[in-house]
């Protein structure tokens, strides 16, 4: 499905936190957002997400606008991984992630053998079926963020909305979780710090004081100006000499 923004303002106190942000995110397609710290990507996603009506500007779900849907509605099609998660505490792992079947159940569709085989799935994918029955409160860090992506995942979402999922993550579980991400076949908008990692996106936008200065495939976006402008850092790229790809090398913060 497709994701629009169109004019999106949202101010707190009077400081302005996103400033005429619009955006169009393409069915199937997975971009990356990126900024610096502060620079509203979070509060971006949680509009996109539906979680906050900005003052001006809306969001379109196909066209649709997302304030004409129900809350229900927005939940059958979108799920959103958040950076600071809530607790839920005294539910094991599982009850956890079959909170994402929530949207789909009713009087007439009570709990099925399908929803245990798609918690199932949604577990085995972040890799946490041998934690299943521990509760959530004995969590780490990184198992906790991956059983929110296992949630997600149980949402079964025609649009996913990641705000730094692999922020706690082992490297072999940050791999795995975007590698997972990049097969979905939905459309997805993921919140990076790892710019190295934000090159595989289809496309990236990049925000910077809460507005939207650049969107496009990241070769065009990430330029050694843009690195030094936005972001504050010398970089080089190199070409991997193993797939001919580019990676950056950051030298030094300006
Ligand atoms: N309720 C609030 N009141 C005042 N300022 C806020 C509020 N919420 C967010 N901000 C500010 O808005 C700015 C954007 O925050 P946001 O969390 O969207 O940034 P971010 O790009 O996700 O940052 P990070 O990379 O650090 O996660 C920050 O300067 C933050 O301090």
């Amino acid at each position: 499905m497709r994701l629009a923004a169109e004019h999106i303002d949202w101010s707190v106190h009077g400081h302005q936190l996103l400033d005429d942000v619009s955006l169009t995110i393409e069915p199937g397609e997975t971009f990356g957002l990126i900024g610096p710290n502060g620079s509203g990507k979070t509060t971006l996603m949680r509009v996109l997400a539906g979680l906050r009506k900005p003052r001006s500007g809306r969001v379109l779900v196909d066209d649709a606008s997302m304030y004409a849907m129900h809350q229900r509605d927005i939940a059958r099609i979108i799920a959103f991984v958040e950076q600071q998660a809530e607790t839920l505490d005294r539910i094991v792992v599982r009850e956890a992630v079959a909170l994402g079947r929530t949207p789909f159940l009713s009087a007439l569709q009570p709990w099925s053998e399908q929803d245990d085989a798609i918690v199932a799935q949604a577990l085995a994918n972040v890799g946490m079926t041998h934690l299943a029955d521990r509760f959530w409160h004995t969590l780490s860090g990184g198992e906790r963020q991956r059983v929110h992506i296992a949630r997600a995942l149980a949402q079964q979402p025609r649009i996913l909305l990641l705000d730094e999922p692999t922020n706690h993550l082992d490297i072999r579980h940050q791999l795995s979780i975007l590698s997972l991400v990049r097969q979905l076949s939905v459309t997805v908008v993921i919140a990076l710090h790892d710019l190295n990692q934000a090159l595989d996106c289809d496309r990236i936008g990049v925000m910077d004081g809460g507005r939207l200065v650049d969107v496009g495939p990241p070769s065009q976006v990430l330029t050694a100006a843009r690195l030094r402008h936005t972001f504050g850092v010398h970089a080089d790229f190199l070409d991997d000499p193993v797939d001919h790809r580019r990676i950056m090398r950051f030298r030094s913060a300006l």
